[in-house]
């Protein structure tokens, strides 16, 4: 089974990296780090262990990849508008296509625009960052939580599950892709926001008891919205959610990287989408879409 990386970032460059170091073939597709990685390779720190690939397969152009087996989607959500043209030269009759990015609805995109291919979404629990062209850091977790869109392509997810497996990757195979889906935005959406609204990082919002009832309410409130769209997540999640980030190292959600650094935020697929499925269904999730208008306001006047 072959790889192609289609962002070779944080998330791409470390999980594409993870399966070339262990003797994979992948080929990984780079946009404003091609020279560098070309030139001196992918290198990865990371507590499971630092690696460097000195000879990647990159490429600079879709059109110049050979075809793979796997097509793993590594960009942020941002970049999805105008996304199945760039995709057509890497998409061949079976390729099966893994979406690692955060959010809610991506998959049903990828499915109208290639109704024939295998769709499988990856829900990656990492903390990571690319540091320098090239350079990334891995600092914490690294489960990918795998599910297919369709149960005749669960064959397939074992398959790509093991060779995960086998290079390192934690995975959880799970069958219902749309309830973890929606059990990861029970993270993503409050965090990910609030760490832009107030400026802060996990602990800080942790430590502080309003904010920390702001984290609760909206959990229940994504639990209403999941339930709504039909998947049940038990209100005993929260909590447990609660423990796990006051025991997690500090750290800032990839959307508040996205505003330090004066990038576009996943608004639409982490909010809008999320929105918009429970709204269909008569569940307004009225703190989430507060939070959403907030990031709206703050993207606006960022330079
Ligand atoms: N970082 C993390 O810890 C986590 C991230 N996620 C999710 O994973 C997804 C990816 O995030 P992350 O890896 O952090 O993002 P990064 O910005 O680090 O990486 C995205 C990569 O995609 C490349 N890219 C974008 N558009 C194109 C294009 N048209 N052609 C070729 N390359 C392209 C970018 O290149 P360029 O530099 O040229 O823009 C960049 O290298 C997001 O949805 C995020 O929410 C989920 C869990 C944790
Ligand atoms: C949950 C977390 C922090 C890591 O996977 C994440 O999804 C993000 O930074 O957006």
């Amino acid at each position: 089974m072959t790889f192609t990386v289609f962002g070779t970032g944080a998330v791409g460059a470390y999980y594409g990296g993870r399966l070339a170091e262990h003797g994979n073939t992948v080929h990984f597709l780079a946009r404003s780090d091609y020279k560098s990685i070309k030139e001196n390779g992918l290198k990865v720190s990371s507590p499971r262990g630092d690696f460097h690939l000195k000879d990647p397969l990159v490429f600079e152009s879709a059109d110049r990849v050979p075809p793979s087996d796997v097509l793993l989607i590594s960009l942020k959500t941002t970049g999805n508008k105008g996304l199945k043209e760039k995709l057509m030269p890497l998409v061949h009759e079976k390729t099966a296509l893994v979406i690692l990015q955060n959010g809610l609805g991506m998959e049903d995109e990828f499915k109208d625009w290639f109704p024939k291919n295998p769709i499988l979404g990856g829900m990656c629990f990492i903390c990571s960052r690319r540091t320098k062209p090239g350079i990334i850091e891995h600092l914490d977790y690294g489960l990918i939580t795998l599910g297919a869109m369709d149960s005749k392509d669960i064959p397939l997810r074992n398959q790509i599950g093991a060779l995960m497996d086998e290079s390192d990757i934690p995975v959880t195979l799970v069958d219902d892709l749309n309830e973890a889906r929606w059990r990861k935005l029970l993270w993503n959406i409050p965090y990910n926001g609030l760490s832009v609204v107030l400026n802060s990082d996990t602990k800080t919002i942790m430590e502080d008891q309003h904010s920390r009832n702001i984290i609760r309410s909206l959990m229940f409130e994504v639990i209403e919205g999941a339930s709504a769209c039909g998947c049940s997540i038990e209100e005993s999640a929260v909590e447990k959610m609660l423990d796990f980030t006051d025991n997690m190292t500090p750290y800032e959600p990839s959307m508040k990287l996205d505003f330090s650094s004066s990038r576009p935020m996943e608004i639409e697929y982490m909010y809008d989408r999320p929105l918009q499925a429970a709204s269909a269904r008569a569940c307004t999730m009225k703190g989430v879409s507060l939070l959403r208008d907030q990031l709206y306001f703050i993207q606006k006047r960022m330079h």
